[in-house]
């Protein structure tokens, strides 16, 4: 992130100067914006950068413990620099929040410059490997800074002291977050993968009941229950996949746009980056946790790769934004969207179903039979009248508040709710896109369509009240979603282990014993236990302090 910022918010020259030193690892460098009292609310952010017109330099400073940095990845032991966001005060008006490069510990012997206290915030969830993060904790107590450290593209202090505003959005400060997210939502599909992988590989193995009369038992993965737990996360694997390629070809677009000063969808960036970001790492985080429990006991066992896995992925809902505060971004621009239409202005992008709201509003969906459902046009339909009438609901019901802020407030919830309908509209719409284009490779594209299928349905399924409470479908329609879902369920299941086999995991990637490419499960489980430490020794350190005492005791009481 130390160099997107510089890359998005420094000017030439400094991105001259910087980044060969931090591409060579010449300099270390980290983000450094979140305090210990405020993440979310980056405007709330108390370091202050003082600038002092005597010395041509900046007074960077934490004027209460609550302003200490917290959290910066790579901050606690390995960095040399960071760009700290900081409130800039000059000729003693605060202009708000702004980057700046400081270097915080000595390239000679890399301990703290003077001035700069910062160390390790301390153990992390689970025993993973994001502990082998230093996410760190930082003090500044008036640490000066040459002016030309300051972040100069957006914004620009002169020699004297004044403050210049260039002719570019404010908002491009937060430009080094909307780059991280859609990387992020390209990492969601690799994790889901993962997890996936391991769950329909072990369920194609493993195997309980079903023989009356000693014949084979069933392999837990033709279980019906199975497939719907598990079916619908492979497909989720492959949705996030596409819709992630698609995400980066948008924020390509967005930053060529950007370099010829077009900001006409800095916006749709915004939007899909904090939405897709936030749908995706909550359903991946949840679904690593259901593929645990998809294998059983075995699942918790270290050496399944699922817990770790769990570990390192689930702060992916926090970091990057807090995922329910991403969403009420999206749904301020679903509001502001909604309130436009009025004035006859067209929504473009993701946003371009809204504008048939006359016939969405009214549209009655036409599936009559089960097989209706593999239309992709009646699924488009019903996922745009869901959204669309979620928001316009929101939108009528703040308008009956007393004010806007106090409407959006009191209705949060479900502004929640109509922007999941709108991120996962997108996710759909993208998925069926994918599977329009031609697709290489005998018998491929019918089996993408399935899953597309399986993605839609079983998101209209799980999410039936918001259908059926917009009368986007009548209860019929809900249940022949759900008789069509079953169908396909049967159509992937002989392509399952192919179908995650096609993400092409090593088994060294994969760190699964119930992965295995081999499906030799039960011997290296086996063999994976004896590794353990604990069994370095037949009778264990304790003994002879704590149980020996113990059971000597309990046979003298015997013998009495
Ligand atoms: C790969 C793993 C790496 C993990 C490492 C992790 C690193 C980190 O976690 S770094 C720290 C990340 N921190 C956050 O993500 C903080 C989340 N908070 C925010 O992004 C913002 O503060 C906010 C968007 C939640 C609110 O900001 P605020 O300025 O108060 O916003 P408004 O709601 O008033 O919006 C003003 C205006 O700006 C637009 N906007 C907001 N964000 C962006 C953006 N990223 N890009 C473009 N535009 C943005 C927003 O839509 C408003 O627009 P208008 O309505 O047109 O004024
Ligand atoms: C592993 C990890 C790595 C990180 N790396 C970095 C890094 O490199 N650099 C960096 O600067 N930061 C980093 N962070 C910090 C991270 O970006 C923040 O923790 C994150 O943005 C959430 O902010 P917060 O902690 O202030 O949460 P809070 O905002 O305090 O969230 C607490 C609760 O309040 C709710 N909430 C907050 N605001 C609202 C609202 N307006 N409406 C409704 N509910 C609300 C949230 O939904 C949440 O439930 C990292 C965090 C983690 C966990």
């Amino acid at each position: 992130m130390f160099v997107p910022a510089i890359k998005g918010q420094g000017t030439e020259e400094q991105q001259k100067k910087w980044l060969p030193l931090a591409y060579k690892f010449q300099i270390i460098g980290c983000y450094a914006q979140t305090e210990l009292g405020h993440g979310s609310n980056v405007q709330g952010l108390e370091t202050t950068a003082t600038f002092d017109p005597m010395t041509d330099e900046f007074v960077i400073h934490s004027p209460t413990l609550t302003s200490s940095k917290w959290w910066p990845g790579g901050l606690g032991k390995a960095s040399t620099h960071a760009v700290v966001y900081a409130r800039l005060i000059t000729e003693g008006k605060d202009y708000g929040i702004h980057g700046f490069i400081v270097q915080l510990r000595s390239l000679e012997d890399h301990s703290p410059l003077p001035g700069v206290t910062l160390g390790d915030i301390g153990g992390k969830f689970g025993s993973g490997a994001y502990n082998s993060m230093d996410n760190g904790v930082l003090r500044f107590d008036h640490v000066r800074i040459p002016r030309d450290q300051m972040l100069m593209r957006l914004s620009q202090v002169t020699r004297e002291g004044k403050y210049v505003q260039s002719d570019v959005p404010k908002q491009l400060l937060y430009g080094t977050m909307v780059y991280v997210r859609q990387s992020i939502v390209a990492d969601a599909s690799k994790a889901l993968s993962r997890a996936v992988c391991i769950a329909v590989r072990y369920s194609a193995i493993r195997k309980q009941f079903g023989s009356q009369d000693g014949g084979p038992e069933t392999q837990v993965l033709n279980y019906r229950t199975q497939q719907s737990r598990l079916f619908p996360l492979l497909a989720s694997a492959y949705a996030f996949r596409f819709v992630g390629d698609w995400l980066n070809w948008l924020y390509t677009d967005v930053t060529q746009k950007l370099e010829v000063k077009d900001y006409s969808t800095l916006q749709e960036a915004h939007a899909c980056t904090a939405g897709l970001k936030a749908v995706t790492t909550s359903a991946t985080a949840d679904a690593i946790e259901e593929c645990r429990k998809l294998c059983g006991g075995h699942g918790y066992l270290n050496s399944s790769g699922l817990p770790e896995l769990f570990a390192v992925y689930v702060p992916a809902c926090t970091y990057e934004g807090d995922n329910v505060v991403l969403l009420l971004q999206v749904a301020r621009i679903l509001m502001k969207t909604v309130s436009q239409l009025t004035s006859g202005k067209q929504p473009v992008g993701t946003m371009a179903y809204m504008g048939k709201v006359q016939h969405l509003m009214q549209s009655k969906c036409a599936v009559k039979t089960a097989e209706d459902w593999l239309n992709p046009a009646f699924i488009q339909e019903a996922f745009e009248a869901r959204a669309l009438r979620m928001a316009v609901n929101c939108a009528q019901n703040i308008g009956q508040a007393s004010n806007q802020e106090e409407g959006f407030y009191e209705r949060s919830p479900d502004l929640l709710e109509a922007a999941v309908a709108h991120i996962q509209l997108i996710i759909v719409t993208k998925f069926i896109e994918k599977v329009h284009q031609d697709i290489p490779g005998h018998g491929v594209k019918e089996q993408l369509q399935n899953l597309c299928n399986v993605y839609a349905l079983y998101t209209l399924h799980k999410h039936l009240g918001d259908f059926l409470a917009t009368g986007s479908l009548t209860p019929k329609q809900g249940a022949l979603a759900n008789e069509q879902l079953g169908k396909l369920y049967a159509q992937v299941r002989p392509n399952a282990v192919a179908l995650v086999d096609a993400f092409n995991y090593t088994d060294h990637y994969l760190g699964s014993v119930l992965g295995r490419y081999d499906g030799n499960v039960y011997p290296a489980l086996y063999e994976e236990a004896w590794k353990d430490p604990l069994n370095e020794t037949v009778v264990p350190e304790g003994y002879h302090e704590y149980l020996r005492p113990l059971l000597k005791q309990q046979l003298k009481l015997s013998r009495l």
